[in-house]
């Protein structure tokens, strides 16, 4: 397969999560030009499981890659960028399809022992796919669930060939947060007569950043990050909506109560000090990642002594991803691995070297050979 290609094609087709239709045609396509002797498809929504027959099977190892895109308008000036206006794989996820079916090309070459089982999932970046996906096999599916599940992350800082985990707690909680401001706007030019929600609005976002700063252990750590505030129509129109868009991150689920809790207790004090109602949407919300501990042991080593590859530990971040929902009830690992960008995840002009795409399939399928 040329993984590059690949690659590209997916980067011209970016789609949201639940809408990548495109991208799962695509991969079907490309699933069924492979010998289909040793392999299973099945597809879940815009999803698809593959499974791969091993020669001496005695439990599935499962693979997870993501296939969704992020509402961004794509800076690269790439001759294979977004054929799709305001939408981008800027976290990826093109990357990590081709990964996958790079894998599956070798799996199939050469079977390992136990079936393998590669997830290609949708709707990582939201509302979440990984839940639902885990449900059906668990329900509909249960010979294609897997016994032990690894996943990657492209991380841009890294140079490729690195890669990193951690036993234990790799990712955040996370919530999404959507606040309404709603009250009476009006004339530019008479206040008085009004509530203004822009005004409302500055003042709970600058309330807001004090709930880390104030009321979270330093010892602990938390994020609260609103990535878009909108306010009104017109220049000379007294706004009568505003909405805050963003993301609450913690390290367990007892600080993502407190949070929400003191959100609540913030937009109440906005209320009554505006004369406006405030509604609060949490949207959707993944779990921690937690790698296995003699998983991510096992993985470090194997990576340590793999020749064109540099194994660190890494620290916990406060990024998310809903594969928290498979490390729930299985044995797991994610990893970041590196790609040598400039330009950090959700950036439009995020340019991952695609040299991964030589290494990290072979890589992959050895440690799989070993589990
Ligand atoms: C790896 C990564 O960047 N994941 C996303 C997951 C987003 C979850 C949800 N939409 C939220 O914003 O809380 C991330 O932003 O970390």
């Amino acid at each position: 397969m040329e993984l590059v290609k690949i690659r590209r094609d997916l980067h011209q087709i970016p789609e949201i999560g639940f809408q990548e239709v495109k991208t799962q045609a695509y991969l079907l396509e490309a699933i069924s030009r492979l010998p289909q002797e040793r392999l299973e498809v099945v597809e879940w929504r815009t999803g698809i499981a593959v499974k791969v027959r091993g020669s001496h099977p005695k439990k599935r190892i499962g693979w997870r890659t993501d296939i969704d895109a992020l509402p961004i308008t794509e800076e690269t000036g790439f001759d294979f960028k977004s054929t799709h206006p305001g939408y981008m794989h800027a976290c990826g996820h093109d990357v990590h399809m081709a990964v996958a079916l790079g894998l599956l090309e070798k799996l199939i070459d050469k079977p390992i022992k136990d079936d393998a089982v590669i997830l290609f999932q949708p709707a990582e970046e939201g509302p979440g796919g990984a839940l639902p996906f885990r449900e059906w096999l668990k329900n509909d599916k249960p010979d294609f669930l897997p016994d032990v599940i690894c996943a990657l992350h492209i991380a841009p800082e890294l140079p490729v060939g690195t890669v990193g985990t951690r036993p234990g707690l790799l990712f955040a909680n996370t919530s999404e947060l959507f606040i309404d401001l709603r009250g009476k706007g009006g004339h530019a030019a008479y206040p008085h007569l009004t509530e203004d929600m822009a005004v409302a609005a500055a003042s709970l976002l600058i309330q807001l950043q004090t709930i880390v700063s104030r009321t979270v252990n330093p010892m602990d750590s938390a994020v609260l990050t609103v990535g878009k505030m909108t306010a009104g129509t017109v220049q000379n129109i007294i706004a009568e909506h505003a909405r805050l868009e963003g993301t609450i991150r913690t390290l367990n689920s007892e600080s993502m109560v407190h949070m929400k809790r003191r959100i609540e207790a913030i937009c109440r004090a906005v209320e009554e000090a505006n004369h406006c109602k405030v509604t609060i949407d949490y949207g959707s919300g993944y779990l921690e990642v937690n790698n296995n501990e003699a998983l991510a042991e096992k993985f470090l080593r194997y990576a340590s002594e793999s020749e064109g590859i540099q194994a660190i530990r890494s620290e916990a971040a406060m990024t998310g991803e809903d594969f928290g929902y498979f490390t729930e009830q299985l044995p797991g690992l994610m990893f970041w691995a590196g790609v040598s960008s400039p330009y950090g995840l959700h950036h439009a002009k995020l340019d991952p070297d695609e040299k991964i795409l030589d290494l990290m399939p072979g890589f992959i399928h050895g440690f799989m050979s070993e589990l």
